[in-house]
């Protein structure tokens, strides 16, 4: 059994590796073995706090230690990320319980002349009232990167898109806690039903913002383990993403191919808004997630998705012109999920970007083909990077003159704000739509 601090460190260590990130999703169990909830709790939270604090705490570090960040020991550095973290973030801990704490790690974890340093260096802290300097204002990329603890790249990049404000505006977007959202699985409970079974299970639970089958939970739970989950009566998923399946407004009875489809959050949706009746292909180039979507849907009792390994940037010349309609939910660099994903930010670079946006185009052009004559294709991501989005679409337009953007405004939720969206695609931002971001594009086939 570990400390909740420990079980945080070990969390931490693993995500925050100077080279291939572990990817951390708290709405996911985690192996933690702690003693009780409440310890379970403030582990998640250490470690959330760090993993997302993490240029804030380094550039405050810098200022106190004798030595450079990378001079000092890995796991030594991550021990101080979280003492600081626990003084400057969490009110309800002690400093002083902070620092023992962070002290008794050193010694555990690494050795006494360690543990000198991290007393000597958070007691500095405290004594001088924790003072840290930051960047001059006038440095705008570097002040914001670390006032909102994101890099630099990705500062600049939204700057120069968004502007200043509403860089801002996302930029805390990403650093707050927001409830989670569930899908209640109409084929078997209506949502309304849903949260009262809920509520009956300890779960604080209220319908949605935009979606009526969408219900956001208050409290953070371990929502796996409920009976409800068990039971297949919801699907853990945000409603920015439950929009993608009523924009492409499958119909009972339809042929439906979705190209990129584990673990399987929209394709069970769609069986769901078709009542279970129709045809759906369900694919991904990794079979480990394709049995996820299997388990998904077994759980949710869907019968119509039949799932595919196979890799997207390969046409099937099979199923040519054969779909009602074509959903290609892309990989994407995930930036606009970074408020669920605290890694997603330190573990995706420019360059990443560039390659994923020449997959996504690839993938498109392929899953194109798939759609009939007078078929649908819809586009959708979940990051709000314009060369993986409106790029991608343009660029697929200018070469595939039978396909047109077509107006969805009759699908989207009345009280829906929008910014920067045009005919037949919409972008949706954490901090305006209180969703992840994400981008959905339709289009239809020249009949
Ligand atoms: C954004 S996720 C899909 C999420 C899914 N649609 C959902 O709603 O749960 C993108 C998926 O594309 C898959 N993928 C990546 N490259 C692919 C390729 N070349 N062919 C098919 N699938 C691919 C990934 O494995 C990942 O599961």
């Amino acid at each position: 059994m570990e400390s909740a601090r420990e079980a945080a460190l070990n969390i931490i260590s693993d995500v925050l590796k100077p080279r291939g990130f572990q990817s951390f999703d708290p709405n996911k169990e985690l192996n933690i073995d702690v003693d009780d909830e409440r310890d379970r709790r403030l582990a998640l939270e250490i470690a959330y706090g760090v993993i997302e604090r993490k240029n804030t705490l380094d550039y405050i570090l810098e200022q106190y230690l004798s030595r450079a960040i990378d001079e000092v020991d890995i796991v030594v550095i991550n021990i101080l990320r979280m003492g600081l973290y626990q003084i400057i973030y969490l009110d309800r801990i002690p400093p002083s319980a902070a620092v023992n704490e962070s002290v008794n790690l050193a010694k555990k974890y690494s050795n006494a002349g360690a543990a000198r340093m991290v007393n000597a260096v958070l007691r500095n802290f405290l004594r001088n009232g924790r003072f840290y300097k930051l960047p001059p204002k006038d440095d705008r990329v570097k002040y914001l990167s670390i006032v909102y603890s994101h890099p630099e790249w990705v500062v600049k990049r939204w700057l120069d898109e968004f502007g200043y404000e509403f860089t801002i505006d996302l930029l805390e977007a990403d650093n707050k806690r927001l409830p989670i959202a569930i899908r209640a699985n109409t084929l078997k409970m209506e949502p309304k039903f849903l949260i009262n079974k809920l509520k009956n299970e300890g779960i604080e639970a209220e319908r949605g913002n935009y979606l009526d089958e969408a219900i956001i939970i208050k409290k953070f739970n371990r929502l796996e383990n409920l009976q409800s989950y068990k039971e297949g009566l919801f699907y853990i998923q945000d409603e920015a993403s439950m929009l993608v399946s009523h924009v492409l407004n499958p119909r009972e009875g339809e042929f439906i191919v979705d190209v990129c489809s584990a673990p399987g959050g929209k394709t069970t949706h769609i069986a769901e808004l078709m009542k279970n009746k129709g045809h759906i292909i369900a694919r991904d180039v990794h079979k480990h997630k394709l049995k996820i979507v299997n388990e998904n849907a077994e759980r949710l009792g869907i019968k119509i998705i039949e799932t595919q390994l196979y890799d997207a940037t390969t046409v099937d010349e099979n199923l040519i012109e054969k779909a009602d309609r074509v959903l290609v939910d892309a990989p994407c660099s995930g930036l606009g999920t970074i408020r669920h994903r605290p890694d997603i930010r330190w573990n995706k670079h420019i360059s990443d970007i560039h390659k994923i946006s020449a997959l996504q185009k690839i993938i498109l052009r392929n899953a194109s083909q798939y759609v009939k004559k007078g078929g649908i294709l819809v586009y959708s991501t979940c990051t709000i990077e314009k060369e993986e989005n409106i790029d991608v679409i343009n660029d697929f337009l200018e070469k595939n003159s039978d396909f047109r953007l077509i107006d969805f405004n009759d699908l989207l939720p009345s009280n829906l704000m929008l910014r920067d969206s045009g005919t037949g695609y919409i972008t949706l931002y954490p901090s305006l739509n209180q969703t992840d971001g994400f981008f959905i594009a339709k289009m239809s086939r020249l009949g």
